[in-house]
């Protein structure tokens, strides 16, 4: 017989006591791995350990939760037990309500100590001077492209990549009013203004688009100007207590952005690995005819796969670029360690940025 809502729930409960239990256990079991990583001396945060504990669960989950459940929940069971092991302090571009800090806590999880930054150079400086352990800038965009500064910066410092994180990101445009109309003055960061570029032309002409350091800052802003609007998350606008007076506003439905999570060397060797990789590099080659190709020569002859090459000029006034490649696999794999080194013997500048596991 079908059992009524009482009984349901008790019986709910009772799981709930069992999980209480496990999760305990579990707890008391990281404390024991953070104690033995104390006595060798090494770093807390595995994240192609973590890669792995929830790619396996995903495996062996016979539902009805679905893969991408058990990948929250565990991420944030993984979060706490790190948090036992010792606080993970993570700078991002804030202030509080920014897709950086978003794409922060999907990469964490919420048991982190949040180091907002008012700059993406504050939040390499944040984490190269060890005031953060980790820092999380934005990459690249599908709508806008690379985000120049943040290439710019991982070129010239100590930091590498560890991890990467792809968010879908919807711009809402928020105000103290529900509604359109009124509004003088459109605030954000310049990529999320170019994002909805068209939307904005379409439904606000007239409106003045005014950048600023951050979507959440453009908001929080618009929470103190009835005619200003911000461009922003829906947390941003929780945050600020504003309206979404329109939803979805982002040109492309699909807008997704990448985030590189970086640290210096010390905090993390490089992560092991997950079977699911990706190694980032910048290299320039002489400039001569042919030598890009060149350089693409080697992967393809390993059979290794190229998912991103992106330019940006070297500034040395002589047409020289800098060369932003990633390519799948781990250095601990023969093919993509022979590729690399031979990629390395065209180039006039070589550097790792990070080998890491690859987002979903
Ligand atoms: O396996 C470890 O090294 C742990 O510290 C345990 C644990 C976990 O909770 O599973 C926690 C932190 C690490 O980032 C990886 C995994």
């Amino acid at each position: 017989m079908a059992k009524n809502l009482g009984e349901l729930r008790t019986a709910i409960d009772a799981v709930d006591r069992e999980l209480l239990a496990l999760l305990n256990r579990r707890a008391a079991l990281a404390g024991q791995v953070g104690e033995l990583k104390r006595a060798e001396g090494s770093t807390v945060f595995r994240p192609e350990r973590e890669a792995q504990v929830i790619h396996g669960l995903q495996q062996a989950n016979p539902g009805p939760l679905k893969a991408g459940n058990v990948a929250t929940i565990w991420r944030e069971i993984m979060s706490a037990c790190r948090a036992l092991e010792a606080p993970q302090r993570v700078a991002y571009l804030g202030p509080a309500g920014t897709f950086s800090e978003q794409a922060a806590l999907h990469f964490f999880g919420s048991s982190i100590e949040h180091v907002p930054c008012v700059s993406f150079d504050e939040v390499f400086h944040a984490a190269a001077a060890g005031t953060a352990d980790f820092g999380v800038v934005p990459v690249e965009n599908s709508t806008e492209g690379v985000v120049t500064r943040s290439l710019d910066l991982l070129l010239q410092s100590p930091l590498h990549i560890v991890g990467e994180v792809s968010l879908l990101v919807r711009h809402h445009l928020l105000r103290l009013a529900p509604s359109l109309g009124g509004i003088e003055a459109v605030l954000a960061h310049p990529q999320a203004l170019a994002q909805c570029q068209g939307w904005l032309n379409k439904h606000l002409p007239g409106a003045e688009r005014r950048a600023v350091a951050s979507n959440a800052e453009g908001a929080r802003l618009a929470a103190g100007n009835p005619a200003w609007a911000g461009i922003a998350s829906e947390r941003a606008g929780s945050e600020f207590g504003l309206h979404l007076a329109a939803h979805a506003i982002q040109d492309d439905a699909f807008n997704r952005t990448r985030f590189a999570v970086v640290c210096l060397p010390q905090t993390l060797e490089a992560p092991r690995a997950s079977g699911r990789d990706c190694v980032s590099l910048v290299v320039s080659v002489p400039n001569r005819p042919g030598a890009v190709h060149d350089i693409l020569v080697p992967l393809k002859r390993h059979g290794v796969s190229m998912t991103r090459f992106e330019s940006r000029p070297a500034r040395s006034g002589q047409w020289e670029y800098f060369f932003y490649i990633d390519v799948q696999g781990h250095p601990s794999q023969p093919h993509v360690a022979a590729a690399l080194q031979d990629l390395q013997s065209l180039c006039a500048f070589y550097k790792v940025l990070g080998t890491y596991p690859a987002g979903e």
